[in-house]
C-alpha cells in the first residue's frame, strides 16, 4: 500500500474549498504504487486523484512534470491533467507535502500482460515521444547512468544479504554497461527527447483493447528515446517465470515503428540500453528492499526479478535476440 502521508477528512474538506470541483462525497487511499501517496476523491462533480509527492520526487521538478502532462494532452496523449484551484494554482501543499489534484482516467492496467497489449503499448510509447518533441524545457534523468554507481554504493553490504555476491555482480555488470553507453566517450549519441521512464504495466490503462491513458509521469525526463523502449522491453516482455517473450517484444516494436521508425544505431545499441534499464530498476528496488521498514504501509517490489533480466541482457549482444 502506498499511502505515506495520511490526510484527515477535515483537512481535505478545507483544502477542497480552494477549488471549484464540488464538495467531497468520499475519498480513499489507493493501495497500488510505491512512490507517492495517492487518494481517489469523489466530489459532487466527479472523480479526481489527489497526489501527495513523497521521497524520490524533487518538488522543484513538479512544474516540469505537470507542464509535460498538459503539453502531451494538447498533443493528443491521454494522461491526467492538473486541476487548478480558484487562484489558478495547480501545485499546493497538504499535510506538509507538495500536493496536486489531477483528473481521473478511466481504464484498467493489465495485471497479466498478454500479446494483445503489446502493439498498442508500442504505439502509445511512440506517440508520447513524438508529442514530447515540442515540449522544450529539459529535465535531466536523475536516475540515469551517472547515478547508478552511487545508488549501488548506497545499498552497501545490504545487497549481499538480498543475494550472496550481488554487490560484486552488479559492480561487474556496470563495467559492461557504462563504457558502452550511447553518448559516453566516443559512443554515438542516439535521438533524445521527453521520455516517460517508468512505462510499466501499472502505468498504462486499457479500455476495449486500446490504450485509454498513461499515468505517473514523475520519473519523466529528457533522455534517449530508445532507453524508454528498453524500459518497456524489461517491464512488458518477460513472463512471470522470468522467460523473455520475443513475440511480445516483436509486437511492441511493430506498434512503435508504425509511429516512429527506429534509427539503425538505436536498434544496434538495444542490448546495452536493456542492460541499463534492468540495472536502474534493480538498483531502486534493491535500495527500497533494504531500506523499507517492515511495518511500512508499502509493499516493496522484488529486486530479484530484475537481476534475472539483467543476466539475460548481459548474455545478449545483438538486437536480433529481441526480435527486432
Ligand atoms: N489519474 C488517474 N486516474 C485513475 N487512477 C489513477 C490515476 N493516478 C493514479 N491512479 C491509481 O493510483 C495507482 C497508483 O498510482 P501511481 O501514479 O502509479 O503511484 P506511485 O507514483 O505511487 O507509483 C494507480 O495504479 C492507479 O490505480
Ligand atoms: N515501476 C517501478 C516502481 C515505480 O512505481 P510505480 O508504481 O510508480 O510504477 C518498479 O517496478 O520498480
Amino acid at each position: 500500500m502506498a499511502v505515506y502521508t495520511d490526510v484527515g477528512n477535515e483537512a481535505l474538506e478545507t483544502f477542497l474549498q480552494d477549488y471549484a470541483i464540488g464538495s467531497l462525497v468520499a475519498f480513499r487511499g489507493i493501495a497500488e504504487g510505491v512512490e507517492n501517496s495517492n487518494f481517489q476523491l469523489r466530489t459532487t462533480d466527479g472523480d479526481y486523484i489527489l497526489t501527495l509527492y513523497e521521497k524520490r520526487v524533487n518538488a522543484q521538478d513538479l512544474p516540469w512534470f505537470l507542464g509535460l502532462m498538459q503539453h502531451l494532452a494538447r498533443e493528443g496523449v491521454t494522461c491526467p491533467q492538473p486541476v487548478a484551484d480558484s487562484q489558478g494554482h495547480v501545485l499546493k501543499t497538504l499535510a506538509g507535502r507538495p500536493a496536486a489534484i489531477t483528473t481521473f482516467l478511466p481504464g484498467v492496467w493489465p495485471r497479466v500482460v498478454r500479446l494483445e497489449h503489446c502493439r498498442p503499448l508500442g504505439r502509445a510509447l511512440a506517440q508520447l515521444h513524438v508529442a514530447g518533441r515540442s515540449y522544450k524545457p529539459e529535465r535531466q534523468n536523475s536516475l540515469g547512468p551517472d547515478a547508478w554507481f552511487a545508488l549501488l554504493q548506497s545499498c552497501g553490504a545490504g545487497a549481499d544479504n538480498v543475494c550472496a555476491g550481488l554487490r560484486d555482480e552488479l559492480q561487474n555488470a556496470l563495467e559492461h554497461i557504462l563504457p558502452f553507453w550511447p553518448g559516453r566517450g566516443n559512443n554515438p549519441l542516439l535521438p533524445r527527447g521527453q521520455i516517460h521512464a517508468d512505462m510499466f504495466p501499472d502505468n498504462v490503462f486499457f479500455l476495449d483493447h486500446a490504450v485509454s491513458g498513461v499515468i505517473d509521469f514523475y520519473f519523466a525526463c529528457t533522455d534517449l528515446l530508445a532507453y524508454d523502449i528498453a524500459i518497456c522491453l524489461n517491464a512488458w516482455c518477460f513472463q512471470a517465470d522470468g522467460a523473455f517473450n520475443i513475440t511480445f517484444a516483436r509486437h511492441m516494436m511493430q506498434g512503435y515503428e508504425e509511429i516512429r521508425p527506429l534509427e539503425p544505431a538505436e536498434r544496434q545499441l538495444m542490448p546495452v540500453l536493456a542492460r541499463g534499464a534492468a540495472m536502474r530498476f534493480l538498483l531502486t528496488r534493491l535500495y527500497d528492499w533494504i531500506n523499507t521498514p517492515a511495518d511500512a504501509l508499502v509493499t516493496p517490489k522484488d529486486p530479484m526479478d530484475y537481476l534475472k533480466r539483467l543476466r539475460f541482457h548481459l548474455e545478449t549482444d545483438s538486437a536480433d535476440a529481441y526480435g527486432f
